[in-house]
């Protein structure tokens, strides 16, 4: 069995029901087991800012996919809640973005993981702290607390608790 961190996003509405459908087709995929899920942080927007806010959350699974067959049914998804890409950074029905997989560490363009602007965003390090403070992320070997703790006080400040449960 594989153990993959992934992080979802949305700020487009319905947002909540973007999320409950994505976890609805994770869950259907026999190959793929929810083990954790965050609560639900309302955030403002990172990089391209002239967007409304997103709803994030971060999923801790179990899968015999492999990391590329993981990140098809993660495009699938995103392909089934019909997102637009244009905006790079810009607004989206729904992002998942694979965090980590066991301690692989591939730099492959079409997938790179560990995911390389997770250690600097709170929208994503809140929620996976919530869920696996402890974890070790690869190749740095830092935990996701320690990468937390030094995230500047106003990027946290962005990411509020928005619910605990969908
Ligand atoms: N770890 C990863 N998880 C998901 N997609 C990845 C990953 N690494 C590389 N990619 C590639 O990134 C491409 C662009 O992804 P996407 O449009 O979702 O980027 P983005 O969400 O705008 O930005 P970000 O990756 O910073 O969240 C995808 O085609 C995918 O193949
Ligand atoms: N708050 C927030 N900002 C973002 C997000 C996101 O999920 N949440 N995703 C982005 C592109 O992946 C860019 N900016």
């Amino acid at each position: 069995m594989n153990q993959a961190f992934i992080a979802l996003g949305t700020n487009i509405e319905p947002r909540e029901e973007h999320l409950t459908q994505a976890l609805d087709l994770l869950e259907t995929n026999e190959y793929i087991s929810i083990q954790k899920k965050s609560s639900i942080y309302e955030t403002a927007p990172v990089g391209y800012q002239d967007q409304g806010d997103f709803l994030n959350m971060v999923l801790a699974l179990q899968t015999n996919l492999s990391s590329m067959d993981l990140l098809e049914a993660c495009q699938q998804i995103e392909k089934e809640l019909g997102r637009k890409r244009d905006i790079r950074f810009g607004p989206r029905t729904i992002d998942l973005d694979i965090l980590t997989f066991n301690y692989e560490n591939s730099t492959v363009e079409r997938l790179i993981i560990p995911h390389p602007r997770m250690h600097e965003r709170a929208f994503v390090l809140i929620p996976l702290a919530e869920i696996a403070p402890g974890f070790v992320v690869p190749v740095q070997k830092k935990t996701v607390e320690a990468y937390l703790e030094e995230l500047p006080e106003k990027d946290k400040a962005d990411v509020r608790l928005w619910k605990t449960e969908i």
